[in-house]
C-alpha cells in the first residue's frame, strides 16, 4: 500500500500492460483514472478496480490530441480529488519495412507514441506545478528504445524518442520535485504482440506465432513477459522507494537486451 491516497492516471489503461498497471497501482492504494480510446474496455477495467475497493474513473481520449490529454488530467483531478502519478502507457506498434513506410503511417505512430507521451509529460508537469506539489511521470519505452529491430524501425524511433523525452523532462522538472522515468519491457504477451506477429506473418510468410516464439526463444529467463511483470516495476516507479531515481529508462525484459 505504498501509494495510499494518491491519484494515478494511466493512458492505454483499457487492456494489456495499461490494465495491469492500473490494477497494480489500485492494489498499492491509489485511485485510478483510466484514459483510452476504447470506452468499453476502460469501463471493464474500472469495474475490476472498484471490485477491489478502490476508486476509478474513465475518460475517453486520444493521446495524440494535446487538448484531450490536458482535459484528461483535469478530469482525473476533479473526479478523484488530486493528481500525483502520470503513466504515459498508450502506444501502438507498426511493422513495416523502412522502404515501404508511408507518410500517413509515420504521422500516425509519431502522434500516439511520441506526441502522446510529450503531451502527457507536459500536462502532468503543468498540473503538479499548479498544485505546488511533487509528482511522478512514468513513460512507456521498450527494448525497442535501446535496440533498432528490423521491420519495426519507426516504432523503435518513437521508443528511442521516449527515452530522450524522459531524460530532458527529468532535467527540466527536477527542481519542482517531479521525477520522470520510463519502463522498457521486452516481449509481453498482449494483443499488441498478436498484431505484431500477424503482420510479420503477412510480410514474411512465417507461420502465425513463429515470430513471437522466435523473440521469446531469445529471453534468458525462458518465458514471455506478462503484463504483471511490467506492472511490478511500474509500482516501484510510482512509489516512494524510487524518489531518488529520475531520467532513467531501465530494461525489464527477462534478459534479452543488455545495457
Ligand atoms: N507488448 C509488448 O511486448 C511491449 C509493449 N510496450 C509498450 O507498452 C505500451 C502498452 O503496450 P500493450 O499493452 O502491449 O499494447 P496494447 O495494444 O495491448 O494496448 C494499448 C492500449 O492503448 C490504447 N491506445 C492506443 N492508441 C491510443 C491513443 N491514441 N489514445 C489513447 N489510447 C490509445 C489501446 O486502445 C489499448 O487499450 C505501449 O506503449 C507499447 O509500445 C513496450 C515493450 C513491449
Ligand atoms: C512491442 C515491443 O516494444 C517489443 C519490443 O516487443
Amino acid at each position: 500500500m505504498t501509494i495510499t491516497g494518491k491519484v494515478a492516471l494511466v493512458t492505454g489503461g483499457g487492456r494489456g500492460i495499461g490494465r495491469a498497471i492500473a490494477l497494480r497501482l489500485a492494489d498499492d492504494g491509489a485511485a485510478i483514472a483510466l484514459v483510452d480510446t476504447n470506452e468499453q474496455n476502460m469501463e471493464a477495467v474500472a469495474a475490476e478496480i472498484r471490485e477491489r475497493g478502490r476508486k476509478a474513473t474513465t475518460f475517453q481520449a486520444d493521446v495524440s490530441s494535446r487538448q484531450q490529454v490536458y482535459d484528461a488530467v483535469d478530469h482525473a483531478e476533479s473526479a478523484l480529488g488530486g493528481f500525483d502519478i502520470m503513466v504515459n502507457n498508450a502506444g501502438i506498434a507498426q511493422v513495416q519495412p523502412l522502404s515501404e513506410v508511408t507518410e500517413n503511417e509515420v504521422s500516425t505512430i509519431l502522434g500516439v507514441n511520441l506526441e502522446g507521451v510529450l503531451w502527457g509529460i507536459q500536462a502532468a508537469a503543468t498540473k503538479f506545478q499548479e498544485r505546488k506539489q511533487p509528482g511522478k511521470i512514468i513513460n512507456a519505452s521498450s527494448i525497442a528504445g535501446h535496440d533498432g529491430f528490423a521491420m519495426l524501425g519507426v516504432y523503435c524511433a518513437t521508443k528511442f524518442a521516449v527515452r530522450a523525452l524522459t531524460q530532458s523532462a527529468a532535467k527540466e522538472y527536477a527542481s519542482d520535485g517531479i521525477t520522470v522515468n520510463s519502463y522498457c519491457p521486452g516481449v509481453v504477451g498482449t494483443d499488441m504482440w498478436v498484431e505484431i506477429d500477424e503482420r510479420f506473418a503477412e510480410l514474411t510468410g512465417a507461420p502465425k506465432g513463429a515470430t513471437y516464439e522466435k523473440f521469446v526463444e531469445g529471453i534468458a529467463l525462458g518465458r514471455a513477459q506478462t503484463p504483471e511483470d511490467v506492472a511490478g516495476f511500474v509500482s516501484y516507479l510510482a512509489g516512494p522507494d524510487s524518489d531518488y531515481m529520475t531520467g532513467q529508462s531501465p530494461m525489464i525484459d527477462g534478459g534479452l537486451v543488455y545495457r
